[in-house]
């Protein structure tokens, strides 16, 4: 089957896509030709394959879409653009930023935000814990980022304005009992959603957290 029908196939499984999927789909098979071409000399995901980044980057990122409340969010540790990207381009009322504190890939996000004209986008070449925004923040989002309680560390001062609403979600494979046990009392786990990606067999799970 080829990629664009694949996609295609994938995001109609998908809750809560928009109304015009072959419009997204368009635009994220244009994201991925962008990671296959800048991949080469950034080194920006071990993933390849445009084919095996429909199912391992582009839905999977997108599969979070019903577990988390915009219109303000930060991806923590963006690197080639997951989960943001997909979610900005999927959800263009919303605000994301992308936080990546390495320089090449920062560079690849700004080309990125340029080619694919993302309005809704804004990168931020620096560290998460330094980062200071201006919006009250819905969610702060990670995937692949680092365990959980370093996360929840890092990125809590970015709820502070909007405690009440703001949420962090990390994005994991298996369940992470290992990570849970270790994270700090000062962080409330309100939900563990197993989140079901097509074309994955690999499990998923988001932990949404709360700071207390
Ligand atoms: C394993 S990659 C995951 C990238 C992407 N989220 C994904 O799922 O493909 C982790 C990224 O976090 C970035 N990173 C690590 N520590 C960071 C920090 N404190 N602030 C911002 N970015 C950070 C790294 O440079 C790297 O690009």
């Amino acid at each position: 089957m080829d990629l664009e029908k694949r996609l295609l196939e994938g995001l109609q499984a998908l809750p809560g896509m928009p109304a015009d999927v072959e419009g997204l789909g368009r635009r994220l098979l244009q994201y991925i030709e962008l990671i296959a071409k800048w991949n080469a000399t950034h080194n920006l995901t071990a993933v390849r394959d445009p084919g095996a980044m429909v199912a391992r980057h582009l839905l999977d990122s997108l599969a979070v879409l019903p577990h988390i409340s915009g219109p303000n969010i930060v991806d923590a540790g963006s690197g080639a653009g997951l989960p943001g990207i997909p979610i900005a381009l999927a959800r263009p009322d919303w605000q994301v930023v992308l936080v990546e504190s390495n320089q090449k890939k920062a560079a690849f996000l700004m080309q990125a935000v340029i080619e694919l004209n993302l309005t809704n986008v804004v990168v931020k070449s620096q560290r998460i814990e330094k980062l200071s925004v201006e919006n009250k923040i819905d969610t702060v989002i990670s995937r692949a980022f680092s365990n959980l309680n370093r996360f929840a560390q890092l990125a809590s001062g970015l709820c502070k304005d909007n405690a009440e609403h703001c949420r962090l979600v990390a994005m994991k494979g298996a369940f992470p009992d290992l990570e849970l046990m270790q994270l700090s009392p000062e962080f409330h786990v309100e939900q563990i959603i197993a989140v079901t990606v097509p074309g994955l067999k690999a499990k998923r799970h988001l932990i949404k957290l709360r700071c207390n």
